[in-house]
């Protein structure tokens, strides 16, 4: 589903002109979709529906708490990776027991809250978390649900930052030591075995290898059931991808589709994982036309967001689309689109036809996930604002971070 459209020559999220947008909040600026995030979800839990599951956002993709009420609102559990991201989920109205608790490094803190609040699951990803799991449950004499991670070394096909299930990445418990961890893990009396789970990487584009992690994950959990320890639940991961150019990624629909057939007369209940499909596309960044720079190799075009604000171009030379919010006529020149950071991997888009002029407003597509989230303070920027568009309505749901509020907390030596 597409929000973000042309109505009367000007780019709209939903009923709102992104130009009035720019004028009331300034820029640079997120723009989120309600009505996208929503569907998005939808995409998922309809999908699912008849299957007990539990779709859990991953904050990591959009942390921002007016984002999480949505999906929480809708029912949503969610799959965070530190104490951060659990106070945040809680503070936006998620429920503690729809949560789980991914990561490789979870400290003891982590692990006391989570217990404390009640999360629906910990997926374990080594030996040692595991035994650090079941001392710290059992100083708080709880009992921790638990799935191991496991790391199916398939290869996802997609950027090799973000490829997370071959055996040569840091995460999850090697398949084929899987089955020792788990008869330690039944051993451990503060322990309880509930399900497997596996993550094998983001922005993949299809099914194949989802497909292959999934049969793998299924001979382990026959093999678990001959060893008496039976797997309730399949956690999946995230990791479905979206167009941000021409990649034609399955849809939703199709893949769990095949997810259930593959399960069918098995007692296993689902859990996703899905970040970047939920938000990606229910999100730019607006931004403004400070300087047109034309060089004799180069035509630039200057504006006020830059890698702090999106990073994605300069750490994943991802491909973001970048258009007109109100396109004018007249000659195009092919433009790199820069910030004001003094980095010449400090651009946003590289050599896109436009016809701009100082003052434009461009709007960069697909920014809803892994965009404010990996946003610093480099070069002494602040961070952006972030806005929900609901219908007509529009929402400041973080406001511009001030001068202030970058200099809080530091301090100059004692005299
Ligand atoms: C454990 C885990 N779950 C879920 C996700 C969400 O991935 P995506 O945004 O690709 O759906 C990630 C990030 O790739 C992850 O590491
Ligand atoms: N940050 C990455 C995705 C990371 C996935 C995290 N598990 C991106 O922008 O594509």
């Amino acid at each position: 589903m597409n929000t973000f459209e042309y109505r009367d020559g000007s780019l709209f999220a939903e009923g709102v002109a992104l130009s009035a947008v720019a004028q009331r909040f300034g820029t640079p600026t997120y723009v989120y979709s309600r009505a996208h995030i929503e569907a998005q979800y939808r995409a998922y839990a309809d999908a699912l529906a008849g299957t007990p599951h539990l779709v859990c956002f991953a904050v990591k993709a959009n942390s921002n708490l007016g984002v999480l009420n949505v999906l929480a609102r809708l029912g949503a559990g969610f799959d965070i990776v530190s104490r951060g991201e659990l106070e945040r989920v809680l503070a936006a109205g998620g429920s503690a027991d729809k949560i789980v608790f991914s990561g490789v490094g979870k400290t003891r803190d982590d692990m006391r809250r989570a217990l404390e609040v009640g999360v629906h699951c910990f997926n374990v990803e080594s030996i040692d978390e595991l035994e650090r799991l079941q001392q710290v449950a059992a100083e708080l004499g709880k009992t921790a649900a638990i799935s191991l991670r496991v790391n199916p070394d398939v290869d996802a096909g997609t950027h090799p930052y973000i490829s997370t299930g071959l055996k040569e990445n840091k995460f999850g418990i090697a398949i084929a030591d899987a089955e020792a961890v788990y008869a330690r893990a039944a051993a451990l009396p503060n322990l309880n075995v509930v399900g497997v789970d596996c993550h094998i990487g983001s922005q993949l584009t299809s099914l194949p290898p989802f497909l292959d992690a999934l049969d793998r994950l299924l001979a382990l959990v026959d093999r678990l059931a001959e060893q008496g320890i039976r797997i309730r639940h399949l956690d999946l991961g995230g990791g479905l991808g979206v167009q941000y150019r021409d990649e034609q990624p399955p849809l939703a629909g199709d893949y769990i589709k095949a997810v259930r057939q593959r399960i069918e007369g098995r007692e296993l209940a689902l859990v996703f994982e899905p970040g970047r499909f939920i938000v990606a596309n229910g999100g730019v960044l607006l931004t403004r036309v400070e300087y047109l720079k034309h060089t004799e190799h180069k035509d630039f075009a200057i504006v006020d967001a830059a890698m702090n604000d999106l990073i994605r171009p300069a750490l994943y030379q991802a491909w973001m689309e970048v258009v007109p919010v109100q396109p004018r006529d007249g000659a195009s020149r092919q433009y790199d689109i820069v910030g004001p950071i003094c980095e010449t991997g400090d651009f946003l888009a590289k050599e896109r036809d436009l016809s701009l002029a100082e003052g434009d407003l461009l709007a960069v597509r697909s920014a809803g996930a892994y965009g404010f989230v990996m946003s610093s303070n480099y070069n002494t920027r602040g961070r952006a604002a972030e806005v929900m568009v609901d219908g007509d309505q529009v929402f400041e749901v973080r406001r511009r971070e001030t001068l202030d509020e970058l200099f809080a907390g530091e301090s100059r030596l004692p005299e």
